[in-house]
This record gives C-alpha cells, structure tokens and sequence, in this order.
C-alpha cells in the first residue's frame, strides 16, 4: 500500500474549521481528535461538530476517540460520517464486539494504543480490525516530541501484522515531522498522522507532500516492505 498522510485538525485553528479542511485537501485523511476531558486532560470536538465536517470537505475523516466508554459512542461517529473510527484498547469494553459494529455500519475499524500499552495481548485481536494506532506521545495534546522508544513497538506490530497476513494499515501518530517520519516508516509505519507539522507551516499542502515523498522514499527501501 503507498503511504499516507493524515493532517490532525488538532493543531488547526477551530473557528474556520471548513477552511483548514480544504487547505489539505491533497491529503488522504483528515484525521479529527476526539478528546473528552477524561480519558485525556482535553476537550475537543463531538458527534456535530464531526458530522458539519463530513459535509465541508471530500477529504475522508479518520477520528481518534479519545473518550471513556467507546463502546457507546463510537457507533455514533460512523453515522456522523466518519469513514474510519479508532478506539483506544484501554478504554474499550468489548473491542472485538465494537470492532465489528464499527465495520458493519460502514467505516474502517481501527485500535489505538497508548505508549505504556504494548500489543502483545491483542495479537489476536487483530484479524478484527483495518487498523492499528500507535501512539508517539501521550495522546492528549498537538505539538508534543517524537517518542523514539516507541520505534520498537512499531517493529514488533509490523512483524505481527506479517505473521498473521493481514492487510492492516500500521498508523503513528503524535511528533511526527520532517525529522521522524523516516524512523516511522523504516520501522513498519505507512499511514502518518502529522499536526503541528502540517498546520504549523506555512504551506499545509506542501507539507503534506514534502512528508508523503518522505515517506515513500524511506518505505522503499525499509526490509519490511520489500515482500509487502
Ligand atoms: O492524537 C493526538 C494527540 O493526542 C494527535 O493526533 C495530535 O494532534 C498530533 O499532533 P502533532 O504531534 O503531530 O503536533
Ligand atoms: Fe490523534
């Protein structure tokens, strides 16, 4: 699969959220943090906010639920419009029961985990989903550094996902720029959530670019993708 750029509207400016939407429309995914104050120390956006979003752009929404209690509200995204919606693993009930909810209304079902989560104990989760999330900081916040000791845990999900033959995309989200995005992509990574990197330059659109040729490049000549 080639690789993908999703700029997190976290680090947009949120009274002209339609505009900054179209300002990346080049991009893959819009990816939207959903954040409710008590799985994370933030507030962001809801179930509206993502539905008026649907409608602004043609760009695919790609939304992280930050939020207690998944099972009861990820549903609610897919009708929103979203087209792919990811859990956590450390708030979800029942993920393998969400997970096929998500799928059977309609979106891409993905899982994200923390940095201090590791995912051995979901190797067998994994056929259930189209999606992995490996947190590169500490979900919560735009703007933070790269957690360079995530790296392995990148390794180990691309191994697994070789392991079993999926087709599951391996996402990274938080630090990722310019300087990271090679480490993540020679470690297993192919879909790139980057913020502050795209919304933060002068260009978003150029940013997205600059980080999707970056990517590809460090792809190319990963091992992990050579019988991909
Ligand atoms: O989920 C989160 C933060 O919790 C992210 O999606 C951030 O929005 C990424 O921002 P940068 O680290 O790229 O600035
Ligand atoms: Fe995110």
């Amino acid at each position: 699969m080639a690789v993908q750029i999703n700029p997190s509207i976290l680090s947009a400016d949120f009274a002209r959220l339609a505009d900054e939407a179209k300002a990346v429309e080049g991009a893959d995914w819009l990816h939207v943090d959903v954040m409710d104050n008590h799985f994370v120390p933030n507030l962001t956006l809801g179930v509206p906010v993502v539905e008026s979003l649907a409608r602004a752009t043609r760009t695919p929404l790609d939304c992280h639920l930050m939020i207690e209690d998944p099972d009861r509200w990820a549903p609610q995204y897919v009708e929103a419009g979203a087209g792919s919606v990811t859990f956590h693993a450390e708030a979800a009930h029942a993920p393998v029961r969400l997970a096929r909810e998500i799928r059977a209304k309609g979106a891409r079902a993905s899982m994200a985990l923390k940095p201090g989560s590791p995912i051995e104990p979901y190797e067998d989760l994994l056929p259930e989903l189209d999606m992995v999330l490996i947190m590169t900081v500490e979900p919560g916040f735009g703007g933070q550094s790269f957690l360079d000791i995530m790296l392995p845990k990148i390794r180990r999900t691309r191994e697994l996902i070789a392991k079993h033959d999926l087709d599951l995309w391996l996402q990274v989200d938080g630090g990722v720029s310019a300087a990271t995005i090679e480490r993540c992509a020679e470690a297993g990574a192919d879909v790139f959530v980057a913020g502050s990197a795209v919304y933060g330059a002068s260009d978003p659109s150029e940013a997205v670019r600059a980080l999707r040729d970056e990517a590809a490049t460090a792809t190319s000549r990963a091992a992990w993708a050579c019988d991909h």
